[in-house]
């Protein structure tokens, strides 16, 4: 147990976190708690709010003070972190980060991993890579078979393979949970199921995974429960067959939308 995290806390718990943007709650005292090893999708329609709940969970956005000061928002029962301890726990693969990176043309796959060290984008004079941690990026760069991306330019790579990269960024300093937003986005066919195999691999390894998305069909067998979100609060939460139903997906996104068995996996289709 890391000397920072409190031994049994949840991963996260958020309670009653209202965020606010130009005058309009997008987060509405929305309450939630994941426990460590719970593997989690949280899925919702556009404007549900899911990139706001990232930006709470990566301290990108506050939520608004409770009268009584108590925290909206801990992670491994602390409510105060720095970026850098928290991300040795949890790391994090967003569409945000996915653009910052694949916009920087000095950037060779490699580097990207291992500033994972430093929570840096790339690696500065100053920074000292020992041993270790180029141990650690070669074998985070095998874990999402990435091996062959160490001297590509990260400007230079197709979406599939600059996901893989910053996964092994993420995963380098052996955090205990990945929360990812939407990772299949951008992949071809074969290609997300290939992510989604190594996704498998990362969570049986014992890291939590969280996936926030709209893609149903990202929700890997792993994943036990699904939390719905609409309209910056939670809309349905339990265990995945209960809650990843016809009627259920349907009145989440205004339309019918018919939700299939496929194989461990689930499919959604709009009619
Ligand atoms: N700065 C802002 N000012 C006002 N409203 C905002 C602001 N940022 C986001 N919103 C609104 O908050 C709501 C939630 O946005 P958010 O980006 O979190 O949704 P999302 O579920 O991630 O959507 P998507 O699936 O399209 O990425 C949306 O209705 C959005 O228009």
């Amino acid at each position: 147990m890391n000397e920072i995290t409190k031994s049994g806390a949840p991963l996260l718990k958020i309670d009653e976190a209202t965020v606010s943007r130009n005058g309009r709650h997008i987060l509405d005292a929305l309450s939630l708690e994941i426990a460590e090893g719970e593997h989690t999708a949280i899925v919702g329609p556009n404007g549900s709010g899911k990139s706001t709940l990232i930006k709470l969970i990566t301290r990108q956005h506050y939520a608004l003070a409770h009268p009584d000061n108590r925290p909206s928002i801990s992670l491994f029962g602390q409510d105060r972190w720095n970026v850098f301890d928290l991300r040795a726990l949890l790391g994090i693969v967003s569409a945000d980060v996915h653009l910052a990176f694949t916009t920087d043309s000095e950037l060779i796959g490699y580097d990207a991993v291992i500033s994972g060290f430093f929570a840096s984008q790339g690696l500065a004079s100053h920074h000292t890579v020992t041993p270790d941690m180029h141990a650690a990026a070669r074998t985070a760069l095998r874990w999402v078979e990435g091996e062959h991306l160490a001297q590509k330019p990260m400007e230079q790579m197709s979406t599939g393979e600059a996901r893989r990269v910053l996964i092994a960024r993420a995963l380098v300093r052996d955090p205990r949970a990945l929360l990812m937003d939407e990772p299949t986005t951008g992949l071809d066919l074969v290609a997300s199921r290939r992510f989604l195999e190594t996704l498998r691999r990362i969570a049986a390894q014992g890291k939590t995974l969280i996936l926030v998305t709209h893609h149903i069909t990202e929700i890997l067998p792993e994943i036990q429960r699904v939390i719905l979100m609409q309209d910056g609060r939670i809309f349905r939460d339990g265990p995945k067959a209960e809650i990843l139903t016809t009627e259920n997906l349907s009145a989440l996104f205004g339309a019918r939308v018919e939700v299939r068995k496929n194989g461990e996996y689930y499919e959604a289709e709009a009619v």
